[in-house]
C-alpha cells in the first residue's frame, strides 16, 4: 500500500514523502529508467548512493523478456533484479502504441507482436494489473492510450474516453494494495480534453495520477500549458507524477505547478552519447575543446566520475569507445539528476523556490538558447 505525506510546500511546489511496500523515498523525485530491469551502465549500489530509493521498469518489455511468470516464481521482481527500494513499473501504454501496424486496439486490449521476436501477444487492463500484482511492483500504472502527437480532437476524445473505460476495469481488476496503482490523464493538446481526463481519472480510487500524453513531440509551450493546467486539478493529497519528463528545466517549471514524480531516459541515453549535465547547461565531451582540459564536468559535483577524472580523460575514453565511458558519464548524469531533486525539495521546504529556479536559470543554458 501507498501512503504520501506533505511536508512543505512554496506556493503550487510541495516536498513529502512516498511510502510503498518497499521503503520510501522524498519527493519531488526522479525515477531513473530501468527498463530491462537494470539502469545501463551503473550498479545499484551507485543508484543507491546517488540518493535514489525508486526506479522505473516496464511491464511490457518484462514480459516479453524474461517473462512475468518467471520473475514471480523467483520470488518477485526485487529479488529478481536485486534492487530493495521502490518499484514503479509502467504499463506499455506508451510502447504498444508506437509500434504502429505491429499492433491492433480494440475495446477488449491491444494485440501486438513482440518487437524482440514478432511472436502475437495481448494486453488488458486487467492482464497487465495481474502482471503487476504478480511480480510485485510498488506502484503499476494502468494500461492507457497515450495519445500520439499531433491528433484529432475527435481522435484525442475517443482515446481519452477508452483509457477512462480502461481505467475503470484496471481499478476492478485490483487484487491487493501492495501494488498501488496510478492512473493516468490523457486528452491530448486539447485543453477541455485534458480537463475532461483529469476530472475522470481524480474521481476514481487510485493511489496516484499521472499525466499522459506529453513529451512525446509536442511543442514545449503545450507541455507547459497543459502541466500548469492540469497538475493543480489533480488531488492535492495523492501523488502527481509527469510521465517521460524530462530535461532538468522541464522538471523545474513542473514541479513550480505542483508535480511530485518524474522519470526519463535522458540522464542515462545521453551519457550513452556523450552529452553531460552540468550546472551551466549541457556539455558533449565528444567535442574537440575538451581534449586538453583537466577540469571535472562539473567542478560543484562531488559524484565518483567528478572526483576521480578529468574531462580530457573522458573524452579521450569515449573516443576509444572504452565501456568505462558510458559507465562513467552514466554515473555523473544520474548523480547530477539526483543533485536537482534534492536541491528542489531544499528550496522548497525553505521557501525558497522561487530565488532556487531564478538561479537555476541564470546559470543554465537550456536548448532553446
Ligand atoms: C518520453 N516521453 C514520454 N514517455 C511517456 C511514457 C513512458 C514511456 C516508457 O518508455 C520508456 O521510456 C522511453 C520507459 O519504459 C522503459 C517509460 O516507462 C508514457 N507511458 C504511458 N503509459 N502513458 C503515457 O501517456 C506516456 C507518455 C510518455 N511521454
Amino acid at each position: 500500500m501507498l501512503n504520501f505525506e506533505i511536508l512543505a510546500s512554496d506556493g503550487k511546489a510541495r516536498t513529502g514523502i512516498l511510502k510503498g511496500t518497499h521503503g520510501q523515498t522524498e519527493t519531488p523525485c526522479f525515477m531513473p529508467v530501468a527498463t530491462a530491469g537494470a539502469i545501463k551502465g551503473v550498479r545499484w549500489e551507485e543508484v543507491k548512493s546517488s540518493g535514489y530509493s525508486m526506479v522505473l521498469s516496464n511491464i511490457y518489455h518484462l514480459y516479453l523478456r524474461p517473462g512475468t511468470e518467471l520473475i514471480e516464481n523467483v520470488g518477485g521482481i526485487h529479488k529478481f533484479v536485486g534492487w530493495d527500494g521502490l518499484i514503479l513499473t509502467d504499463s506499455g501504454g506508451f510502447q504498444v502504441f508506437s509500434l504502429g501496424d505491429l499492433m491492433k486496439l480494440t475495446e477488449e486490449g491491444v494485440y501486438f507482436r513482440s518487437h524482440i521476436d514478432g511472436s502475437k501477444h495481448f494486453f488488458s487492463p486487467e492482464l497487465v494489473i495481474e502482471y503487476e500484482e504478480k511480480i510485485g511492483v510498488d506502484i503499476g500504472m494502468v494500461l492507457d492510450e497515450c495519445t500520439p502527437y499531433p491528433a484529432t480532437r475527435e481522435y484525442a476524445k475517443h482515446s481519452l474516453e477508452r483509457t477512462y473505460r480502461w481505467a475503470k476495469r484496471s481499478i476492478e481488476a485490483r487484487t491487493s494494495d501492495k501494488t498501488a496503482i496510478f492512473g493516468i490523464v490523457q486528452g491530448g493538446t486539447f485543453d477541455d480534453l485534458r480537463i475532461l481526463s483529469a476530472k475522470l481519472t481524480s474521481d476514481l480510487p487510485f493511489d496516484g495520477v499521472a499525466i499522459g500524453g506529453l513529451s512525446v513531440g509536442e511543442p514545449k509551450e503545450d507541455m507547459y500549458r497543459i502541466t500548469s493546467l492540469i497538475a493543480p486539478l489533480l488531488p492535492y493529497e495523492k501523488p502527481r507524477y509527469l510521465m517521460g519528463v524530462g530535461k532538468p528545466e522541464d522538471i523545474i517549471v513542473a514541479v513550480e505547478h505542483g508535480v511530485d514524480m518524474f522519470d526519463c531516459v535522458m540522464p542515462t541515453r545521453n551519457a550513452r552519447n556523450g552529452t553531460l549535465f552540468t550546472w551551466n547547461g549541457k556539455l558533449n565531451i565528444k567535442s574537440a575543446k575538451y581534449k586538453s582540459d583537466e577540469r571535472p564536468v562539473d567542478e560543484n559535483c562531488d559524484c565518483y566520475t567528478c572526483r576521480n577524472f578529468s574531462r580530457a580523460y573522458l573524452r579521450h575514453l569515449f573516443a576509444s569507445k572504452e565501456i568505462n565511458a558510458l559507465i562513467l558519464n552514466s554515473i555523473h548524469n544520474l548523480h547530477f539528476y539526483a543533485q536537482l531533486m534534492e536541491k528542489t525539495r531544499e528550496a522548497i521546504k525553505n521557501k525558497q523556490f522561487k530565488e532556487f529556479k531564478k538561479e537555476f536559470f541564470s546559470k543554465y543554458k537550456t536548448d532553446e538558447e
